[in-house]
């Protein structure tokens, strides 16, 4: 009941077109309760009488009736679908907003192929009711009852016999529903996994066929097609079992009347006129029964459906701005403060979960370099996510320029925040889209700007349509250390006061690095610019270096500092020398010893 209460809320808004095919339902009702009776009435006082007046009288009522009838149909039909579409439009743009608001805690742990069919086949479902089936049912029950009370009203005792197997069909029906609905909760629910396997094997194919693993993944595939195709062939036997007995029920009504009126017409206690009647009537009450189990179909379907829409509408959005906007993070200068941070990932269990990061502190100041070093898992992107608030402390602080992250306008915050993540995303659009994605008013100087400075100009140049080819998925594909680059400069134009780079340059050769990181000289001058690498060859630059390990930071200094210091800094130094690469950390210049 609550699923249709909610649901009326987004019917509301069409009041108008409600109305229209209610109006038009009830003035199309109303016509097929009185052709029957036209009918009988040609019948018996016209053919019986041999009144032609009445004959030619009678039959053009019926002909203007059904004409009448016929113009209704189509607007009710018209309504009815502008409600449906309507409602799935609102619904759907509602949903994907929500999308977008939801947090990296969300993601974490959503099933991309769960929302894809939600958005699409439980939508659709919705839309099926909504559109069509509700009025269905109400046309239905109404004609049913309508039909009923005129025939009661013709012939009563003849009306009450023929209607002796409604009982048994009301049973039928009842089981029928009892059983569809939980068919239609199972179908929906495979039809979500369905949608996952072959969502996380497309995007993954790489991966499967790099292991020659198309055999398991045909199965897995297999496995879930399979127990779709039995969720919906169970659904098929409960309909295929209640649908020919409701038909009989129905067709025992006509019988009944044929056999139970003919008898009455002998009698003398019916006219033929009434008896035709009733044959025409009969559809009245047949065609709402035998609809009904098709309508209770997409009635369960809808009611299956909707709360896995209204699921994820109803999934909080746990960061957003501060609910009177927040102040402005415009004129962000790039002090950053961590503030005895602990930070545990959304949903992990307090009690049973180490924190990722335990007890941090530090300070940067515009125009200083921080790197990030620790080892693997030891939570360097961890801790760069909590400046733009993908994820919120759990305790302790994040200031920029003295005002805790929370208090910001999140939009304007992550504008100020420019993010070269490890795993880029490229959408499926040309380069120039690409690094100037989102932003308006952008030049092509600006964008070639970004582009040099990069390092990907040139290559970008080389390129058949330059700055217009198409890239991703639809597009030419590009290297790991070229989409790095186009992710590079896609943030340099945002022109943020504090960039991040995580391990950005990870994929990109060592000559190369050192040419983005002597083009960023320029770029991060009045910026705090954090650089999380595994490389110290990335980490020339840094003013100061942080050293992560086991939640902590368990070092922390210059690059002199931390190489006097017998820590994780110069082991790492140690064992990168060791490996040949002694040019590439010739800036560092401090003997080693030991
Ligand atoms: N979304 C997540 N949900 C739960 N735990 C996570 C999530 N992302 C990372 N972790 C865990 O948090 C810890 C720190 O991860 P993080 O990615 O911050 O490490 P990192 O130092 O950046 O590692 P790497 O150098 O390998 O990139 C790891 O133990 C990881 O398993």
């Amino acid at each position: 009941m609550r699923v249709f209460l909610r649901l009326f809320k987004y019917i509301f808004p069409y009041k108008g077109w409600v109305t229209a095919a209610t109006l038009t339902m009830i003035f199309g009702i109303g016509f097929d309760l009185l052709s029957p009776w036209l009918l009988m009435k040609t019948i018996d006082v016209g053919i019986s009488e041999g009144n032609m007046q009445a004959i030619i009288l009678y039959s053009l009522l019926l002909a203007f009736g059904q004409l009448v009838k016929s113009a209704a149909m189509y607007v009710q039909g018209y309504s009815q679908e502008k409600v449906g579409q309507n409602v799935i439009f609102d619904l759907r743009k509602q949903l994907y907003h929500h999308l977008q608001r939801l947090s990296f805690g969300y993601y974490d742990k959503a099933q991309t192929g769960q929302i894809m069919s939600r958005m699409t086949g439980d939508i659709e479902a919705v839309k099926n009711f909504v559109g069509f089936g509700a009025m269905q049912i109400v046309t239905g029950a109404i004609t049913f009852v309508g039909t009923i009370v005129v025939m009661l009203l013709i012939q009563w005792k003849v009306t009450l016999i023929s209607m002796a197997t409604i009982p048994l069909l009301a049973l039928a029906l009842w089981q029928f529903n009892r059983k569809v609905g939980p068919a239609w909760s199972d179908i929906r629910e495979q039809m979500g996994r369905l949608t996952t396997t072959l969502q996380e094997n497309i995007s993954g194919i790489r991966v499967v066929k790099a292991f020659a693993q198309e055999k398991l993944e045909k199965s897995k595939f297999s496995d879930r097609n399979e127990t779709n195709f039995d969720s919906n062939m169970n659904r098929a036997k409960i309909e295929s079992r209640s649908f020919p007995l409701m038909n009989f029920y129905g067709g025992v009504i006509f019988l009944l009347m044929i056999w139970v009126g003919g008898i009455y017409v002998y009698k003398g206690e019916m006219t033929i006129g009434e008896l035709t009647a009733f044959q025409w009537y009969a559809w009245g009450i047949i065609w709402p029964l035998n609809m009904l189990g098709w309508l209770v179909n997409i009635m369960q379907q809808a009611i299956k459906a909707a709360p896995r829409v209204f699921e994820i509408l109803d999934t909080p959005v746990d960061i957003d701005s501060p609910s009177e906007g927040g102040i402005s993070a415009k004129a962000l200068q790039g002090y950053v403060d961590f503030r005895e941070v602990t930070f545990r990932f959304p949903g992990s269990d307090k009690d049973k979960t180490q924190p990722v990061l335990k007890q941090l502190s530090f300070s940067a100041r515009p125009g200083q370099a921080i790197a990030i070093l620790g080892p693997t898992g030891s939570g360097k992107s961890s801790l760069i996510q909590l400046m733009a608030r993908f994820y919120d402390t759990s305790s302790g602080q994040v200031l920029l320029d003295d005002r805790d992250v929370r208090e910001y306008n999140l939009q304007e915050l992550r504008t100020k925040i420019g993010i070269v993540p490890q795993e880029t995303f490229l959408f499926s659009a040309t380069i120039r889209d690409n690094i100037a994605f989102g932003q308006i008013g952008i030049s092509q100087e600006q964008i070639e700007w970004a582009a040099r400075k990069a390092q990907i100009h040139d290559f970008i140049t080389t390129m058949p349509n330059g700055y217009d080819t198409l890239i991703g998925e639809r597009g030419v594909g590009l290297s790991g250390g070229q989409r790095q680059r186009v992710a590079l400069a896609r943030t340099l134009l945002m022109d943020p006061p504090i960039l991040i780079l995580d391990e950005a340059t990870a994929s990109v050769d060592t000559a190369t690095e050192s040419a983005i990181h002597e083009a960023l000289d320029e770029v991060m001058e009045g910026r705090t610019t954090f650089i999380v690498a595994q490389r110290l060859s990335s980490i020339q630059r840094a003013d100061w270096i942080l050293v992560l390990d086991e939640c902590r930071i368990v070092e922390q200094g210059t690059h002199k500092d931390l190489l006097e210091s017998d820590g994780f800094f110069r082991k790492l130094f140690r064992l990168q020398m060791e490996a040949g690469h002694s040019s590439e950390l010739q800036s560092f210049k401090l003997p080693v010893s030991g």
